[in-house]
């Protein structure tokens, strides 16, 4: 047995059933094996069976009561995942999916994420599969005020940060802050994604969306290529995809897809970004009254989008935004995208590519970036609200942005120079993946056996 098998089986027997963690760990291990070979301290050192262990995991009950003035129960999630670098740092989602193995592999996931940003974050992932649709203002208050009643005990400036991910925005930011202000007394950076008024930083809004194009920028830089002009193909119709679209527009390419649970939009002319935002920002609708306003579109429905029936990945493009959630990107999709000659997939979303989709972009050699570098931008750009809570002092959008820009290509000339070091040129999965572990291995190791 392999040291990849030894520990998934014992992942299996410690945890079980928690099949997208498993996921996710076989993909960083496998892509690290160059690295152990050459540099046997790690394996020594038993660094795998200790980075694939949360340092931490809390599970609650969550007890909040509706309009109707029935009790209603959920479960609540935060996994510390690893501190070697930082504080732990990552989001909360709220969805009905939400399970112990989705938070861990995204826990799994941001700790790398978060050593790419170069900023001293640890990673961390929380949440509850409580279902924010169709729930009242009150209720979605009523819901965050009894989430944080437990968990503000668990979390601290320095201690672990949250913010937001799937159905957690700025509204619900709020809500968390304002209880933990009512619960601890203080006002301090404990949360990310807060209003610009009351600590957040200009550009958190924008920054997970615009990261991932300044990241395919770079990958097309690089190769003497450019965005003017490109055809790009976006999932989602989330914080993430329209921020993606928005800054796609600003440097000269047109998105021509989008999608919600529900089904997608096709608007070959480009997605009108005004009414995306105004059916999803400000009334949460689906995506199918797009064609009120644009009747010209083509809107497909779905029956199963998360087990790959994903008809964005069917319409002719240069480029691919997946920027929705996991495994959304079949095999079949990705035979498809490169049929129909996409050269590039940069993931806004956490790993939305299946094992079997992200082998296909690896042997027809586009350029592909795995989400822990493509949409670091997000996290990156909480890092710097959390620097100017610290200092009490706002930048500007322009300074914020001009961070986040650099942050970008850092991750994606590291990612870069690291699969040229272990001689797979152009290997941003295994580039990526070693650059992440060794900068928070070598952290443990020097932090001794804790
Ligand atoms: N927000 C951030 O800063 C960051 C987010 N990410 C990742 O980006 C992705 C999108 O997040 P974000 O845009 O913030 O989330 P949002 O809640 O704003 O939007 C999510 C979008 O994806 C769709 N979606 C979500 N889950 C499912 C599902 N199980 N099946 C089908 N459709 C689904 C939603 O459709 P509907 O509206 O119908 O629910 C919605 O259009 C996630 O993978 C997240 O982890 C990564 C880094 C940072
Ligand atoms: O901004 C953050 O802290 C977390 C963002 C996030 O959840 C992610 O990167 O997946």
């Amino acid at each position: 047995m392999t040291y990849i098998d030894t520990t998934l089986a014992r992942l299996a027997k410690s945890s079980p059933s928690q099949s997208e963690f498993y996921q996710a760990v076989q993909e960083v291990l496998e892509s690290l094996s160059p690295l152990f070979e050459k540099e046997k301290h790690y394996l020594d050192q038993n660094i795998i069976e200790r980075i694939v262990e949360p340092e931490r995991q809390i599970m609650f009950r969550v007890t909040w009561v509706d309009d109707k003035g029935k009790i209603n129960v959920n479960k609540g999630y935060r996994i510390e995942f690893n501190s070697a670098i930082g504080p732990y740092k990552g989001g909360l989602r709220f969805h009905p999916s939400v399970s112990a193995s989705i938070i861990k592999f995204l826990g799994f996931e941001q700790t790398f994420k978060n050593a790419l940003t170069g900023l001293a974050i640890g990673g961390g992932k929380g949440g509850s599969d409580f279902d924010p649709k169709g729930k009242s203002d009150n209720e979605i208050m009523s819901f965050c005020q009894a989430f944080m009643s437990e968990l503000y005990r668990h979390i601290g400036p320095t201690i672990d940060v949250p913010a937001g991910d799937i159905g957690v925005g700025a509204r619900e930011i709020g809500y968390l802050f304002g209880q933990y202000k009512r619960l601890t007394g203080r006002y301090e950076g404990v949360l990310t994604g807060k209003r610009i008024p009351w600590g957040g930083s200009l550009v958190r809004t924008e920054a997970t969306g615009y990261g991932a194009v300044y990241f395919a920028q770079n990958m097309l830089q690089n190769a003497g290529d450019h965005l003017d002009g490109k055809i790009c193909a976006v999932s989602g119709a989330g914080n993430v995809a329209i921020y993606t679209i928005e800054k796609l527009y600003q440097l000269g390419a047109t998105p021509v897809t989008c999608s919600d649970s529900r089904g997608m939009i096709y608007h070959k002319s480009g997605i009108n970004l005004e009414t995306l935002k105004q059916l999803k920002e400000t009334q949460q609708a689906p995506l199918e009254k797009y064609l009120d306003v644009h009747p010209d579109a083509v809107y497909k429905a779905v029956a199963d989008y998360a087990a790959g029936r994903n008809e964005v990945w069917s319409v002719p493009c240069d480029l691919a935004f997946p920027s929705a959630t996991q495994n959304e990107l079949n095999q079949a999709d990705a035979l498809a995208l490169l049929a129909n000659g996409c050269k590039l997939v940069a993931e806004g979303a956490n790993m939305p590519s299946t094992p079997e989709a992200v082998e296909e972009f690896l042997k027809a050699r586009i350029h592909y970036a795995p989400g822990k570098a493509a949409n670091a931008g997000g996290v990156a750009t909480s890092q710097l609200e959390m620097a100017q809570n610290a200092a009490m002092i706002q930048w500007s959008f322009d300074e914020v942005d001009l961070r986040l820009k650099n942050i970008m290509k850092n991750i994606f000339t590291n990612a870069w120079e690291t699969a040229d070091e272990f001689n797979q040129p152009g290997n941003l999965v295994l580039g990526a993946n070693i650059a992440g572990f060794r900068k928070v291995a070598d952290a443990m190791i020097d932090q001794g056996a804790v």
